[in-house]
């Protein structure tokens, strides 16, 4: 136990270890005044390759936290650190991880499946809008609001997680090209698609969450979880996929494309049969929206209605 800081203590009182992630541990936490509970993350400064690494990443992960706002994406309360170790106050989920769900469950139903992929969805149109890529989206990085099945969900962990800026790439192509290499515009041409990578990492866990198991794994074949990979190679064992819808499977398929211009967007993503389904939208925006009040597209949620709901997150 790293010594804490003096205010972090003064502020609140620190209970036992409830999740363990690579990179440090969240503990449970007890607001002194206010008696709420409060989970709280532990990054370790020294587990980093190199110090520099370590710093920078957990203060963009800090600016990120601080940043967002839309309800499937973690709130953080407060934040301190030693110079050994960085302490984030987030609130609970009390539901816990996603990962120890669908292990304890064995595999979700595909109706709640489907409640909790909208709902990441949504968080993730949210991240990619504000120009921002998760890079590590797995369900111990998705957290349950409650033990209900029906319940929020929320995304964590933004330790991978990249801020799209502007590159001195787009500068050139701004430029008259006279003397630009060829490659320069070839290499370009893949430019721009890493919010795919979060578009892959969403079917991986759409598939879990049906399948209670993962699509690229080491036993019951001899290809490595590398090349199984690369090469799009799964499979939909029927023991566990036979109850499941064909829409379901769709989904999954056209998730978990090898080349990331063929593989869907989120929008995409949010436009298949198998997400247009009114009643768990109702649900969801009952969820996410309890006041009732949902923001319009892209500004912050207001009281006031001014413009119609935004499209995805309109109520049904
Ligand atoms: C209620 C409960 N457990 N209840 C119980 N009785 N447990 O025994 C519970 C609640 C929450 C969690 N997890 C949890 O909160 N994770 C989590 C993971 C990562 C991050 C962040 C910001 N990461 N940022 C970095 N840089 N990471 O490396 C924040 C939270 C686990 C169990």
């Amino acid at each position: 136990q790293s010594n804490l800081p003096r205010e972090f203590t003064e502020k609140y009182w620190i209970s036992r270890k409830i999740g363990s992630g690579v990179c440090g541990e969240v503990k449970l936490a007890f607001e002194r005044d206010t008696c709420k509970k409060v989970a709280v993350k532990t990054i370790n400064k020294k587990d980093f390759p190199s110090i520099g690494t370590a710093t920078r990443n957990a203060e963009r992960e800090i600016e990120i936290l601080k940043k967002i706002d839309h309800p499937c994406l973690i709130k953080t309360e407060d934040f301190f650190q030693t110079d050994e170790s960085y302490y984030i106050v987030l609130e609970l989920m009390e539901g816990g991880e996603l990962f120890d769900r669908v292990k304890a469950k064995k595999q979700l139903d595909e109706s709640i499946a489907k409640l909790y992929f909208y709902q990441m969805l949504l968080a993730v149109k949210y991240l990619h809008s504000q120009g921002i890529i998760h890079r590590d989206l797995k369900p111990e990085n998705v957290l349950l609001a409650s033990d209900n099945d029906i319940c929020l969900i929320k995304i964590t962990d933004f330790n991978q997680s990249k801020i799209l800026e502007e590159t001195s790439l787009m500068r050139t192509l701004c430029g008259t090209p006279t003397y630009l290499a060829p490659e320069v515009f070839t290499d370009a041409v893949t430019v721009g698609y890493g919010r795919a990578v979060d578009c892959w990492s969403l079917g991986v866990l759409l598939f879990v969450c049906l399948g209670g198991y993962p699509p690229f794994h080491t036993e019951g074949t001899d290809m490595s979880v590398r090349e199984q990979i690369t090469q799009g190679c799964y499979r939909f064992l029927p023991s566990k996929w036979d109850c499941i819808s064909e829409q379901a499977k769709n989904l999954v398929k056209k998730l978990l494309v090898v080349d990331p211009k063929k593989r869907l967007t989120i929008e995409e993503a949010l436009q298949h049969p198998w997400m247009q389904d009114k009643q768990m939208k109702t649900t969801a925006f009952k969820i996410m929206y309890p006041g009732g009040q949902a923001p319009s597209e892209g500004d912050t949620p207001s009281t006031s209605r001014k413009r119609p709901l935004d499209d995805q997150e309109q109520p049904p």
